[in-house]
């Protein structure tokens, strides 16, 4: 058996992972304090780790067998055994934040989802994938983030606490549709459509047109309205914002309005999601930043 990494090594690889893959999420951390933005950065890593057994170099080789065997990876890590490097962080931040183990097994379910699926005929079912794959992980973000303490006053001496679970599910969801929609071209390439089968035939827009890439009145309608659908998410994410430890809002909220500023980069590109990529440019998300300090302050 070899030596795992130190703790510190371990979370080094973890931030060095976030850092290239996930700029947007990456710059939101480095808002926050520090024990917060490490145990961050060692979730994230699970999550990509996760993602990749589906979506990686390595994914034609995946089965049901191989997310069993990840499962089981999981449950370790919950029982304090980690098994490679990065899992010295995880074991770490689980056993500092009141982290729940089943958020993490409902990602894996949603990572089964895509093995096995490549169509969603109603919003109802692609809600549900997407609770899954990116609810989940609200859930977990704001188990380290925590909530800011009840206010006692003489009349309410014994305030409940408030866990705004539903706006962080909600959060997730928002981003993940915004995903589903800056990736329909790169999807399709792939042969999957993650827009729901009824809504495609609401506005009278079939397969064929979207394997075609075909940017007409009736895909800019039917972006219009899953443009707005992911907006309702991202406010009622925001109402939950408030309720957050006052440390982490300004991350949460510069989260929130830069993965946001890409269905404004999908309008600026008139809905042609086949044959460009919103790209939020570096500027703009900086211009973000005193906005959301703004609304972490305010609101
Ligand atoms: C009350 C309240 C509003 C609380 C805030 C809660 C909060 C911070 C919610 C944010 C949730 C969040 C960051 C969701 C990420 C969703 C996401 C991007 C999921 C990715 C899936 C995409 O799959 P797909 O295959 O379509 O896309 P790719 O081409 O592969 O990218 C995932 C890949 C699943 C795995 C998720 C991740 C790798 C991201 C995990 C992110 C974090 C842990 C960082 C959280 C960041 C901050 C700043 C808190
Ligand atoms: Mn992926």
């Amino acid at each position: 058996m070899r030596t795992l990494a130190s703790l510190e090594d371990s979370y080094e690889l973890c931030r060095q992972v976030t850092a290239e893959y996930a700029k947007t999420f990456y710059l939101g951390t480095q808002l926050m304090p520090e024990a917060k933005r490490r145990a961050i950065w060692a979730i994230y890593v699970w999550c990509r780790r996760t993602d990749e057994l589906v979506d990686g170099p390595m994914a034609a080789t995946t089965t049901e067998e191989t997310l069993d065997r990840w499962e089981e990876h999981l449950e370790a890590l919950f029982a304090g055994h980690p098994r490679d490097d990065v899992d010295v962080a995880m074991v770490d931040t689980l056993g500092r934040f009141p982290l729940d183990i089943q958020p993490f097994r409902d990602m894996i379910a949603g990572q089964r989802m895509d093995l096995y699926r490549n169509r969603y005929q109603t919003f109802e079912e692609l809600e549900l994938y997407c609770y899954r794959v990116a609810g989940t992980v609200g859930l977990m973000s704001t188990a380290v983030m925590g909530v800011a303490p009840p206010v006692i006053t003489p009349w309410n001496p014994n305030p409940e606490i408030i866990i705004p679970n539903q706006e962080a599910i909600a959060l997730g969801i928002a981003n993940q549709l915004t995903n589903i929609l800056r990736d329909v071209g790169e999807d399709a390439r792939r042969g999957r459509i993650y827009l729901p089968l009824d809504d495609l035939a609401l506005f009278n827009y079939t397969e064929e047109d979207l394997f075609k890439g075909i940017v007409d009145d009736r895909w800019q309608e039917l972006m219009r309205f899953e443009i707005q659908r992911a907006r309702k998410f991202y406010a009622e994410a925001e109402r939950g914002i408030s309720i957050l430890s006052e440390d982490i809002r300004w991350p949460v909220w510069a989260a929130l309005v830069l993965y946001r500023q890409i269905l404004d980069e999908i309008e600026r590109n008139e809905y042609d999601v086949f044959s460009k990529r919103a790209y939020v440019p570096k500027w703009r998300k900086m211009m973000a930043l005193p906005v959301a300090l703004l609304r972490a302050k305010v609101l």
